[in-house]
């Protein structure tokens, strides 16, 4: 996890007058008015990551408001804040000037943008959202985009890329005050193509206010993150507001769900319409339609053609019908920026494909065959991604198909029953262990996952299958023991964390790799049996 310190930020800025930002989005002056000399250069929101020239931005929060960290943001040289009323009160006698917006976070974005020379409208944008699929999907629209020559960015749950400077990533989408700097300095540093994840929360929280990205694409909705949106329909609500003008020019719309249809018919851009599965019997003709799948290498070939008779046949190295659906969706938001088809066929026949690798997404630790069962660890942190995640391996299962996995702490209790039956539906030996408590009790996160499976172990056996079902709190010890006692013709999917490597438990973080304690596991079976 990286801290608020960390952030990339442009090299050279371009200062801004502090009176030209007032005047520009009619701010008020609470105290100390921004007299001309006053020079702004960048903006945070956080008090940790202000350097001299910052433009301080106190947010009001659900734990504390920012205004607590004015003074120690002016010790570190901000020469200004700007703040709501509530923060302003907060703030007399600070010492430098204070402007005051009505909805500060709603114009933080915006002010960001303007300080920043409006970066995103240098760069050609594309924002993916959807519950599943979202990190997997930038990774293929980056991958294509370079691949086409592009010098591309990318910003998402993993990590961030602005040429060759990475930084593992804190949230899926930043705040609109590091997003904005981070744009500035890939404009600096000759990136012309930004691709990143536009989480629901992000949308919500006004992070992406100012940008409008030229294509933007749904992947799927399904339940999660309820804890902060509340329900489905305004959980939807927050993903369609990204296809509209305000955030975007267009759209593409993956259309295998209802909640894509819904997506499409609701959206306020112009949208094209992907299917990768058979259509429902009333279902309106998507403009693009995904056939033939076959197995390819590691992953699946396919054929994506459009009603006006464009076609192209392609793959991804990434099993699982599902990520079918997330290169083309990935294919298509190249296109629809306006990449000539001819160019984007021939870049995919060099790459061989969408060939991207995406960190922790059925990323092979294992591949098996060699006398040791094959190990696959995913990021799948909810019912639907569980089922899917599974079912893309069962295939190519001969023997057990054996899943590790928990449910996350302080997200979205009411999905864990649900992903208890899943496990048990979907595999054929379940090892329940905790995922990131965070600061929930451990134990009781289990135990509400375990309900779940425990009723669906019941009826499986009804139905003749009679489902292992072994609880292991401790992370480490769960994949070991699972990897161990595997058979040679089984797979081992260890699901929930992915690419993550630190495991958050009551306030303390535990360096936790699945891939690390996988690898781990294999060598000690070698080490017990060599391979036959
Ligand atoms: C629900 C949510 O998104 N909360 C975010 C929100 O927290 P908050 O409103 O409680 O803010 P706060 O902690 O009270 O701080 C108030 C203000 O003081 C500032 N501050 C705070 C502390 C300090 O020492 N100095 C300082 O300046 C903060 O930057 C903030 O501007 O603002 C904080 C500061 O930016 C975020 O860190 C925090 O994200 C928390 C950590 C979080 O877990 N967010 C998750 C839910 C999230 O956003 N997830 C999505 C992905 C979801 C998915 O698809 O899986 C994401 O985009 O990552
Ligand atoms: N199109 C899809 N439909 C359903 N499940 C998917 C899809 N793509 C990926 N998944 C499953 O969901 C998991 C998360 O995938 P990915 O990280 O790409 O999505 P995400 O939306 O970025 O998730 P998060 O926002 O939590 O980072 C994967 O590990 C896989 O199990």
């Amino acid at each position: 996890m990286t801290s608020p310190t960390d952030r990339i930020r442009p090299a050279d800025p371009v200062p801004r007058r502090l009176a030209d930002v007032a005047t520009a989005f009619g701010l008020t002056v609470a105290s100390g008015g921004p007299s001309s000399e006053v020079l702004v250069s960048a903006v945070a929101s956080d008090n940790r990551a202000v350097v001299p020239g910052d433009l301080f931005v106190a947010l009001p929060g659900a734990r504390s408001h920012g205004a607590t960290y004015a003074a120690d943001a002016v010790r570190r040289g901000a020469p200004a804040v700007l703040t709501d009323t509530a923060g302003a009160r907060m703030l007399a006698g600070i010492g430098v000037p204070v402007l005051v917006a009505d909805d500060v976070r709603g114009v933080l974005g915006p002010v960001a943008a303007w300080v920043h020379g409006e970066p995103a409208q240098h760069l050609t944008t594309f924002g993916v959202t959807g519950t599943n699929g979202k990190t997997t999907t930038t990774y293929q629209v980056d991958h294509l985009l370079r691949a086409l020559g592009h010098r591309g960015g990318l910003v998402g749950t993993v990590e961030t890329r602005a040429g060759d400077q990475v930084l593992p990533s804190r949230l899926t989408t930043p705040e609109a005050a590091d997003l904005q700097a981070l744009l500035a300095r890939m404009r600096e540093i000759g990136v012309d193509a930004l691709t990143m994840e536009v989480s629901s929360h992000a949308v919500t929280m006004r992070r992406v206010d100012g940008i409008v990205f030229d294509v933007a694409g749904f992947t799927n909705l399904s339940q999660d993150h309820l804890d902060f949106h509340g329900d489905l329909p305004t959980y939807f609500a927050a993903k369609a507001e990204l296809f509209t003008p305000a955030r975007s020019r267009r759209g593409v719309v993956v259309v295998d769900d209802a909640w894509g249809e819904r997506m499409a018919a609701s959206a306020g851009v112009p949208v094209e319409t992907v299917r990768t599965l058979p259509a429902p019997h009333d279902a309106p003709t998507a403009d693009w339609t995904v056939s033939d799948v076959a197995p390819h290498g590691t992953g699946s070939a396919f054929t994506l053609r459009h009603t006006d008779g464009r076609e192209l046949r392609t793959s991804t190295a990434l099993p699982g019908g599902f990520n079918v659906a997330n290169a083309a969706l990935a294919v298509v938001m190249v296109l629809a920026s306006g990449a000539a088809p001819e160019h984007v066929s021939a870049a995919l026949d060099a790459a061989d494909g969408l060939s991207a690798r995406v960190p922790g997404r059925m990323e092979v630790v294992g591949a098996g065959g060699d006398g040791h069962p094959r190990v696959v660890v995913d990021f799948a942190h909810n019912t639907d991604a569980l089922e899917l995640a599974l079912a893309a391996l069962r295939p190519t299962t001969a023997g057990r198909l054996v899943v590790v996995f928990g449910a996350t702490g302080d997200r979205d209790p009411g999905k864990r029953p649900a992903m208890g039956a899943a496990a048990v539906a979907g595999a054929d030996v379940v090892v329940l262990t905790d995922d990131d408590p965070h600061d929930e009790d451990a134990a009781k996160i289990r135990a509400e996952v375990l309900a779940g499976a425990e009723a669906a172990r019941a009826s499986a056996r009804a139905a003749g299958r009679d489902i292992v079902v072994q609880e292991v709190g401790d992370r480490a010890e769960a994949v070991r023991r699972a990897v161990l006692e595997a058979g040679p013709t089984d797979t081992v999917l260890v699901a929930g964390r992915g690419h993550e490597t630190i495991q958050e438990v009551r306030g303390v973080d535990v360096a936790l790799d699945d891939r690390v304690e996988a690898r781990s596991a294999l060598r000690a079976r070698a080490e017990r049996t060599p391979s036959a």
